[in-house]
């Protein structure tokens, strides 16, 4: 399982840098995606990808990687604070990114949360593995229809094709992901054509892994970063969970905030 070298994003560390990790932003919020859906939860948003998905939400931690570098403890401190902060009394904390498995200090950070009492959940792609206190591996690997091509490219000419590619789908990654963690396969849905490809997938992942996936460890969540774009998709998603027998996630936090940082 390749560590990726993609790691832009760490290259301002600072020369004098104790461990830490850049974050491009630490929010308190409801969780919005998956099994824990609703949850209130803090969460640490890592900056910078090895992937590049056309529709990335999160376009300053991969596209564009903008960041402060945060020292372990001073992460802990923020997250402890957002917690208590707003008459919150969040005891999950979700740790996402850009893609925070890249990052080494990711298992610093973690173990330092799960010392304190937090559930942690990872948001991943599953492109890289690595053994942490992780209590929900929330893995979205990415499909075909995730990768930018010249038209779809937010910033370039198609630049990325090539090592989004060679990227996206490692089924070792995966499976040790899934045999090591309670896991939710989250699968970002753009139309009906993905569902051959997520179905070969989840059978690639079964063979690889010893433990077994269930179809309700699979959810299907409609493509969009806005209310206007989940309008046009998400009935057509809930349909292929319901045809399909796999789950389906709203994204929670769009219908109620939109796309507004933050939350
Ligand atoms: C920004 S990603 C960060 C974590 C990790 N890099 C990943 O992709 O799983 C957080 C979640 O948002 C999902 N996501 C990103 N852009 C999206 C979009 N336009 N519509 C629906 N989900 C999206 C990802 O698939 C992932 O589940
Ligand atoms: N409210 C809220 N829930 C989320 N669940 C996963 C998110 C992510 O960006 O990883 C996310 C996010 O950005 N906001
Ligand atoms: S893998 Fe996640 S963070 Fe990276 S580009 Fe895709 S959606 Fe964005
Ligand atoms: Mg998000």
């Amino acid at each position: 399982m390749p560590v990726n070298d993609a790691v832009e994003a760490a290259a301002d560390r600072p020369a004098d840098a104790e461990a830490g990790l850049p974050v491009n932003e630490l929010f308190y919020s409801l969780q919005g995606e998956g099994k824990l859906a609703g949850v209130p939860s803090v969460f640490v948003r890592t900056s910078g990808c090895n992937l590049r998905c056309w529709f990335c939400d999160s376009y300053h931690t991969s596209w564009e990687p903008t960041h402060a570098w945060m020292g372990i403890d001073e992460i802990v401190d923020a997250v402890a604070d957002r917690a208590a902060a707003d008459h919150g009394r969040a005891d999950h904390v979700v740790v996402t990114g850009g893609e925070p498995m890249i990052h080494d200090e990711v298992v610093a950070l973690l173990e330092r949360l799960d010392a304190a009492g937090y559930h942690t959940t990872v948001e991943t792609n599953g492109t890289v593995y690595r053994d942490a206190p992780i209590d929900l591996a929330s893995v979205s690997p990415k499909l075909a229809s995730s990768t930018p091509t010249a038209e779809r490219d937010p910033k370039g000419d198609g630049e990325w094709v090539d090592r989004h590619e060679d990227r996206r789908v490692d089924v070792e990654a995966l499976a040790a992901l899934v045999d090591a963690y309670e896991t939710q396969l989250k699968f970002v849905v753009t139309g009906r054509d993905d569902l051959a490809e997520i179905e070969r997938l989840v059978e690639r992942v079964r063979e690889a892994a010893t433990v077994t996936v269930a179809d309700s460890d699979v959810l299907l969540m409609p493509e969009g970063q806005t209310r206007e774009r989940l309008d046009e998709t998400r009935e057509a998603v809930a349909e292929l969970a319901t045809e399909y027998g796999y789950r389906y996630t709203p994204r929670l936090h769009v219908d109620l905030w939109n796309d507004a940082p933050g939350t």
